[in-house]
């Protein structure tokens, strides 16, 4: 009999301290110049050089070795199977909460991974794209309910990573408007057979419910090489999207064609009570429910302090 705690029973990862991790850098070079810091932070999120060197270039390294091996692993089968070599895509997908900094983390990857020799050609893509229209959603009830995996287009979402994998030429996806709070009509982001493409999302690990009679169905994450998720304790995260809706308040939402233009004018009070609101209501109700469940499944998870910067490091084993 196992008498171990049932958390202490089943352990398929490695866990870093940060200070562990950083050392992992081994001589992997700075890449990054000094002014692109601005570029690739969110609003609110943290992101220095201390950060890059000590999290993201150990990480670089290592995906450096994943893309490496699996390319060639590519290659040999396709030569044992005797079929004609083709590009396939590496798919690397960055999963988490709402405000825990995902599109900081998934643009630091694309900038580190497109400096390696030679040069890849990096893409990335958000899964907001693939939320319903808002005139769907409403119809169905469902505006308060963003996020939630009933609120995407998951078939469109396969499609379009199935036709990426499959090496296909621009390839289209459609494109979220944070500022309208909608799918924008009629543009489209195109994809045309990168290297390696990153996938940002809330719902990038989810399965759904899987079929009882056995047919294949797949999800999203079966067309995934490598994925990250990003982790932090629900009180920073309710930290930080308070600080956020804050901080957009006195800047995006004060554009007329803000969705949220209306709380422009809150007080303090009454814009911190709105977003613990949003965030009860909407994002902690999916964090809890769909996204948290999924952390289990990423390859990698990079745990924050409160302070936004990564303490430790929990790697899949092979
Ligand atoms: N209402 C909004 N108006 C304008 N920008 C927003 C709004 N909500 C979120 N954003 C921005 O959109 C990006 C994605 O946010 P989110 O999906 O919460 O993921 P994450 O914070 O994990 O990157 C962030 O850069 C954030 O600052
Ligand atoms: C658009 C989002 C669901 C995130 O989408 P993702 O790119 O992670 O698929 C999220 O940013 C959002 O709008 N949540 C709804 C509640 C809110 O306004 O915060």
């Amino acid at each position: 009999m196992d008498i171990r705690a049932p958390e202490q029973q089943y352990n398929p990862y490695r866990v870093y301290t940060r200070e562990q991790w950083a050392r992992l850098r081994d001589d992997t070079p700075m890449t990054l110049e000094p002014g692109e810091f601005d570029r690739l932070r969110s609003l609110h999120d943290r992101l220095d050089l201390q950060e890059v060197e000590d999290i993201y270039l150990p990480l670089s390294r290592l995906l450096s070795i994943y893309v490496d091996a699996t390319q060639r692993l590519y290659y040999a089968e396709r030569q044992f199977l005797n079929i004609r070599d083709r590009k396939v895509p590496y798919i690397i997908g960055v999963a988490g909460s709402v405000a825990v900094g995902k599109s900081t983390t998934a643009r630091v990857l694309q900038a580190l991974l497109a400096r390696w020799s030679p040069r890849p050609k990096v893409e990335l893509i958000t899964t907001d794209g693939f939320l319903y229209p808002n005139a769907v959603l409403e119809r169905h009830g469902m505006m308060q309910k963003k996020g939630f995996p009933e609120s995407y287009d998951l078939p469109l979402l396969l499609s379009f990573l199935s036709d990426i994998k499959a090496g296909r030429r621009h390839v289209r996806a459609p494109v979220y408007s944070h500022l309208t709070y909608d799918i924008v009509p009629n543009q489209w982001a195109e994809i045309d057979q990168p290297d390696i493409l990153i996938v940002e999302g809330v719902n990038v690990l989810q399965t759904g419910k899987l079929p009882r009679d056995g047919k294949a169905v797949p999800v999203v994450s079966d067309f995934f090489d490598f994925s990250v998720y990003i982790d932090a304790e629900e009180a920073a995260l309710r930290q930080w999207y308070i600080k956020r809706f804050l901080a957009l308040r006195d800047t995006a939402f004060t554009d007329p064609k803000s969705y949220f233009n209306r709380y422009a004018l809150l007080s303090d009070e009454e814009a911190t009570a709105t977003a613990i609101a949003i965030w009860e209501r909407t994002n902690l109700a999916n964090l809890e429910d769909n996204i948290l469940p999924t952390r289990p499944r990423a390859t990698l998870i990079l745990k924050k302090g409160a302070d936004h910067t990564v303490e430790s490091v929990a790697l899949r084993r092979l």
